[in-house]
């Protein structure tokens, strides 16, 4: 199989999988290569038990155009690249290659199903977080990987049971795919905060802010009739208004809820941190569309898009949750404190 994209998700998916006896190739950016082929890989497990890759063990590549005969690949870019990743496979794999999109957002699969037209194109979701360099990667929150059940995905299934990977099947992913966007929606408000996600979800102005967004959210997902799956203990409705609680009972809930590795934060929060373009329109977009195509008003979406695009236009500062909460408060009574 093939892991087209080595970085956080890449690195740590692909690795679990050749560290349990798969045969994975990377295809990534001449800089992690060079840093894989050079250091290998450590990676750290969410019970903290770290497994570690020798050079020797890594094939590793910069272009799509060696992995012709991957009957597997995992698309781990973010979704700026997901077309590019597409052009880049198109006319290299072979037919019937499965590929599972294993990304944040919602339409990465339909995408890479138009451009490789005689692959099977499977949707997934990352549910938890990975932090690391180039050299280590660490689950940072609770969580496996939910993949579209077909016959299709059998041999990928046997990896991941060999290499201890959680993996669930599921007949309709799209359910899920938009709980996980409910939870990304942090994703900008970690991103503007400057902190750790730990840090970031222990204040209560934050966490208010997340509940905004997701409010809004869910009012649109349910006038499109779209029910957002169960990811975590509580439901994504319940979610929202536990968010808001005091901080002294909200810290009592979370535990239960999500664990979270102190150095975990946001993947938006790494590109905005490096200066590369988000996947804000991908989250937050994808929100403010749907609330468009309903008639439901998205104003808080909309005004941490239009943030996060100042950010990535150079303008990146540290919010703090008072500040933010104001901004969004603002934005939601319509541009009035
Ligand atoms: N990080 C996390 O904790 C989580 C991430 N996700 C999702 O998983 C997906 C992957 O995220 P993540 O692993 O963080 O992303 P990363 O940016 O860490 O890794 C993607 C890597 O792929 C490289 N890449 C992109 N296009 C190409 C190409 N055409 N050829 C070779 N290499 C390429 C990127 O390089 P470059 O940057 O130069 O483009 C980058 O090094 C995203 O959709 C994200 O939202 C889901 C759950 C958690
Ligand atoms: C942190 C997490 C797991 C949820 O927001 C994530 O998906 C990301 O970093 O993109």
């Amino acid at each position: 199989m093939c892991v087209f994209g080595a970085g956080r998700i890449g690195c740590y998916v692909g690795g679990r999988l050749l560290a349990g006896g798969a045969d994975v190739e990377f295809v990534g950016r001449p800089r992690v290569v060079d840093a894989l082929a050079e250091h290998g890989l450590q990676l750290v497990d969410f019970a903290g038990n770290t497994t570690a890759i020798p050079v020797e063990q890594f094939r590793l590549h910069t272009e799509a155009e060696p992995v012709t005969d991957a009957d597997l690949v995992l698309v781990t870019v973010k979704a700026t690249g997901t077309e590019a990743a597409g052009r880049a496979l198109a006319g290299t794999l072979r037919s019937n290659t499965v590929v599972v999109s294993l990304q944040n957002g919602i339409g990465n699969a339909a995408i890479l199903e138009q451009l490789l037209p005689d692959c099977t194109v499977l949707p997934g979701v990352v549910e938890y977080n990975v932090v690391g360099d180039d050299a280590t990667f660490r689950q940072a929150t609770s969580g496996g990987l939910l993949v579209a059940d077909r016959p299709e995905l059998d041999p990928f299934a046997d990896a991941c049971a060999a290499a201890g990977l959680s993996l669930v099947r599921r007949a309709d992913v799209r359910p899920a795919q938009w709980a996980k966007l409910l939870l990304n929606l942090n994703n900008p408000i970690n991103a503007l905060s400057g902190l750790s996600l730990q840090q970031e979800l222990s204040r209560r102005g934050y966490r208010q802010c997340l509940a905004w967004a997701q409010r809004e959210a869910l009012a649109a997902l349910r006038r499109s009739r779209i029910e957002p799956a169960r990811l975590t203990r509580v439901g994504p409705r319940l979610m929202a208004a536990v968010l808001p609680m005091p901080d002294v009972l909200f810290r009592r809930l979370a535990g239960g809820i999500v664990a979270v590795h102190p150095a975990a934060r946001s993947s938006m929060a790494d590109d905005l941190y490096a200066g590369r373009r988000t996947e804000i329109d991908w989250l937050c977009g994808e929100v403010v569309t749907v609330g468009e195509l309903v008639g439901t008003p998205t104003p808080v979406n909309r005004r941490l898009l239009t943030l996060v695009h100042e950010a990535e236009a150079g303008g990146r500062r540290d919010w703090s949750a008072d500040e933010l909460r104001d901004e969004l408060r603002r934005a939601r009574n319509g541009g009035v404190r």
